[in-house]
């Protein structure tokens, strides 16, 4: 960090600017039935930085991110979003409020284009409802250029042109991942949300998706959590790191502060834990 407070932000040493907080959980346990899957949890996200959640098989990764997402309601605690405590609210709702993601088993539209795929991102951005589009053809023609354009930034971006016409059943797995990806950039959102984007990708797959991470994060200044299982990988992304083990936070940190906490040290080598 460097003289600006913690509250307005810092400077990261490749000179990112990170903001104020975007997100706070604050206390967060989630219980199904019996089980909890997770217990008395407390972190935030500052605008700008890329955080990731990582932990051992069954830590609650998923379920913390199915937190933030708004898919699950915690039994216990708040979720804090632009400085004022989050209602109780349906995904759509979230999504909304500018909170997009993408899916561990990728859940794009098979059947149809890459593009359509990307501008689906967009149909929360589509004002013009059908009744108003068969009235006002300009008007309901004006926006459909506007969304178009933004999808077909993206998908530059993404470098991903070349199969914007091409149906997804019949891409390979690292391109879904990406056109997932784009498809969630379509909806220009504050808090983008990556559900272990490395998931069975190979060694060139997961170095490309990090670049595409890093390059979101550097061009648009989108801020990102992601969950992921790859402790590797997630260190040389990420500005910092929330540890979890059995429902627990045991870490929080930049990566070097997290890769030298003796919990998580413990945790990765499978050393019991009371
Ligand atoms: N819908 C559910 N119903 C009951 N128990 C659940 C449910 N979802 C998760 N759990 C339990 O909550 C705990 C945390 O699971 P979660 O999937 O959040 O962990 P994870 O860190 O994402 O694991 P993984 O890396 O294997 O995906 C586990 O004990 C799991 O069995």
């Amino acid at each position: 960090m460097n003289e600006m407070s913690s509250e307005e932000g810092y400077f990261t040493a490749d000179g990112r600017k990170i903001g104020g907080v975007l997100m706070e959980m604050k206390n967060i346990t989630l219980r199904f039935g019996g089980v909890k899957a997770i217990t008395d949890i407390s972190f935030d996200i500052r605008e700008g930085e890329i955080r990731a959640i990582i932990g051992p098989n069954g830590a609650g990764k998923s379920s913390m991110l199915n937190v933030i997402s708004g898919f699950y309601i915690p039994q216990e605690g708040e979720v804090w979003y632009k400085g004022a405590p989050r209602p109780q609210m349906k995904p759509y709702e979230v999504a909304q409020q500018g909170i997009a993601r993408t899916f561990q088993n990728i859940a794009l539209f098979e059947g149809m284009t890459v593009l359509d795929n990307v501008m689906t991102g967009r149909l929360n951005h589509m004002k013009t409802g059908l009744f108003a589009q068969a009235l006002w053809k300009g008007k309901a023609e004006a926006e459909e250029v506007a969304n178009r354009e933004v999808a077909e930034k993206v998908i530059d971006f993404l470098e991903i042109q070349h199969i914007r016409k091409t149906p997804v059943a019949r891409l390979p797995y690292g391109l879904k991942k990406r056109v997932e990806l784009a498809r969630a950039l379509a909806v220009q959102p504050s808090l983008l949300l990556l559900d272990e984007p490395m998931a069975g990708m190979n060694v060139e797959e997961k170095e490309d998706m990090s670049r595409f991470i890093l390059d979101v994060n550097d061009e648009f200044g989108t801020t990102i959590a992601l969950i992921e299982h790859d402790m590797g990988v997630v260190m040389d992304l990420s500005d910092r790191v929330v540890v979890m083990d059995y429902g627990k936070k045991i870490g929080d940190g930049t990566p070097d502060e997290v890769r030298n906490n003796q919990d998580v040290i413990d945790a990765y080598l499978g050393v019991a834990h009371d």
